[in-house]
């Protein structure tokens, strides 16, 4: 028997004493050389909108990324907030609609937008954190010139269209993360970006993560959503994408649903751009984060260089 075969009783049965310890080690042991991969190096995590579903499922990722954090992963939140956003418009009666997966953005819509994320998504995700000990510091894209984004418009149908302010990043001055991650910090960012005249603007949460990922040299892009991962023929079949290359992804990204178009984009660019890994994981399953960095077993959508 080596030291990690379960110990089994003369009759064969699994009641040995010592059973559930050694399945407890064996789990332990599976995460030593994704530690060893994972130790100083920098993940980036996207928190979706959608995943956040309940108090104790926050609860779960909050603790995942504190243990990340003591495992010396260099950890950066990047949230998003989506159905917070909608919720509240609603509430104020401001209509909002989505064109090609991102919500056109007038100017009345754009405070309410920077109010949910920075002022109630960002917050509660910080106390949540903050609640293991003083780790997470709350920024957006319009702290210490973080992002700088352009106007972006849409494509629907092939066309171009446009959405109001709606940004995309085209300059990142990660600075100021860095620093806090060098401090022990854990960032916690949204995904709001002044133009180049302080024009704030909205920025897909997916978009952002991936152009911080790529300005700090991550190892990894983790995406947590509301789906086990990219559905194949989504929705007629359930089949999961486990792992596509650049070049296949960049094929399929034209045929995509618009809600999965800004998600595969941004992990596509990450890894063109020099991430390892970007990965769509289930964020509804409890822990499915520490379970994605620290076992064997895959999950979700991992897109890989081609
Ligand atoms: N091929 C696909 N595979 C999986 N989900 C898809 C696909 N096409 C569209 N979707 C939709 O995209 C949604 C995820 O995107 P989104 O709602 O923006 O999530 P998040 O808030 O996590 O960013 C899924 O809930 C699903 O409804
Ligand atoms: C331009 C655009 O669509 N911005 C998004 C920003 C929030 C976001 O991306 O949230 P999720 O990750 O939860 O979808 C929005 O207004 O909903």
């Amino acid at each position: 028997m080596t030291a990690l075969e379960v110990p089994t009783d003369p009759d064969g049965s699994t009641n040995h004493p010592h059973a559930t310890a050694v399945e407890k080690a064996a789990v332990l042991t599976e995460a030593l050389p994704w530690l060893e991969q994972f130790h100083g190096k920098t993940i980036v995590v996207k928190y979706g909108g959608n995943a956040m579903v309940d108090d104790e499922l926050k609860q779960a990722f909050a603790s995942d990324i504190v243990f990340l954090r003591h495992c010396g992963v260099r950890v950066v939140v990047v949230h998003g907030g989506g159905p917070q956003i909608s919720d509240m418009l609603a509430r104020l009666g401001i209509d909002s609609e989505f064109r090609g997966g991102l919500r056109v953005t007038t100017p009345e819509a754009m405070d309410v937008v920077g109010m949910v994320l920075v002022g109630k998504v960002g917050r509660e995700l910080v106390g949540l954190l903050n609640a293991h000990g003083p780790f997470a510091v709350g920024m957006s894209g319009e702290d210490a010139g973080l992002f700088t984004a352009e106007r972006r418009t849409a494509t629907v149908d092939g066309e171009s269209v446009d959405i109001g302010l709606v940004g995309d990043v085209v300059d990142v001055r990660p600075e100021a993360v860095v620093d806090l991650i060098d401090a022990g910090r854990i960032p916690v960012v949204s995904t709001i970006a002044p133009d180049e005249d302080g024009q704030a603007h909205n920025v897909n949460a997916d978009t952002a993560a991936s152009a911080l990922a790529v300005a700090l040299g991550a190892e990894k892009l983790v995406v947590l959503t509301d789906v086990a991962g990219l559905y194949r023929n989504w929705p007629e079949s359930d089949e999961i994408v486990t792992q596509i290359d650049t070049a296949e992804l960049a094929e399929l990204l034209p045929t995509l649903a618009a809600g999965m178009v800004p998600k595969m984009e941004a992990c596509l660019r990450a890894v063109q751009s020099g991430v390892s890994r970007a990965t769509v994981i289930d964020g509804r399953v409890p822990h499915s984060l520490l379970l994605e960095i620290f076992t064997d077993e895959g999950n979700g959508t991992q897109v890989i260089p081609s």
